[in-house]
């Protein structure tokens, strides 16, 4: 790489960085915008303190950071499972905190979410379980017909339609979970920690299949602690520490160089 280039790709990082130690208005057109978020479960801990960004549409994002450092606590925030003690969260222009509490199913359903922990209807076969999404969000017989047996050709699920759950193995489970979470077409997809339970090769199948909804036009969020998969994708990548962010960076690996790091740890100081 050119060094002028390097330059450049440091100094936007920086910027990045730079950009998280204050609150700054949400940006226009940003699928999801945090803007000084914090969130206390009590009075002496912060599990975010102040952070801001934006993702654009199209982006396919990975939140990193070690154990502790807040990332399921900002995507609970993003389902509204969880409100926020301070800031402003906005997805796709829309302030969250303005949804009453009967409203938000209805926001949940423009949105795909994935856990880890699967979360399938143990006593519905798999093709029942992605129609049940369809369902719930009004879909008629047609559409589940036209529409299930697309999203599961596009998941490698075409010979376990009338599977249950306990019949897959861990990595078609979650492949499961994703059909269900994406059968809608939602144009954010948030994914906490989708390959935590799977072996190294599934991982990479479960994220070649994130991939590939993410090329279809949907915006990808997934908090993770999987080094070889952020490696391997080398997207942007927003790394928390305690609460904060200290790197925002495109086509970054898991770990960040160490300049970054460095810079990292005089902004943390800097910032008290
Ligand atoms: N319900 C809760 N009540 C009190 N403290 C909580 C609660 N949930 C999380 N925390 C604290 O908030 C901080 C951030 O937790 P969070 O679960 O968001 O981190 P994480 O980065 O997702 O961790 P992991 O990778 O282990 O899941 C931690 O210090 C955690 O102990």
């Amino acid at each position: 790489m050119a060094a002028t280039e390097r330059h450049l790709r440091r100094r936007r990082s920086r910027e990045g960085a730079h950009r998280t130690a204050a609150p700054h208005p949400p940006a226009t057109g940003a699928v999801i915008s945090f803007s000084g978020v914090e969130k206390r479960y009590s009075a002496t801990d912060s599990a975010l303190d102040g952070i801001s960004f934006d993702i654009f549409p199209g982006e396919f994002v990975f939140l990193v950071g070690h154990s502790g450092s807040g990332k399921s606590t900002a995507m609970k925030l993003l389902i509204k499972e969880l409100e926020p003690t301070a800031g402003e969260i906005r997805v796709a222009g829309r302030d969250l905190q303005k949804i009453p509490r009967p409203r938000v199913p209805y926001y949940r359903r423009n949105l795909g979410v994935i856990f880890q922990d699967y979360k399938l209807l143990p006593n519905r076969t798999v093709y029942e379980n992605v129609a049940y999404a369809l369902q719930v969000t009004g879909g008629g017989r047609r559409e589940i017909r036209d529409k299930v047996p697309d999203i599961l050709r596009l998941t490698g699920l075409s010979t376990k339609l009338h599977n249950y759950p306990d019949q897959l193995s861990g990595g078609e489970q979650q492949r499961v979970a994703i059909a269900r979470a994406f059968v809608n077409h939602p144009p954010l997809l948030i994914a906490d920690e989708p390959t935590g339970n799977l072996d190294p090769e599934t991982s990479i199948g479960i994220m070649q299949l994130l991939y590939r909804i993410n090329q279809t036009g949907t915006t990808v969020l997934v908090a993770t602690h999987d080094v070889s998969m952020v490696d391997k994708m080398r997207r942007r990548v927003i790394e928390l520490s305690e609460g904060r962010i200290v790197r925002d960076e495109q086509s970054a690996a898991y770990a960040a160089a160490e300049s970054t790091r460095e810079f990292a740890i005089r902004m943390r100081s800097a910032q008290g």
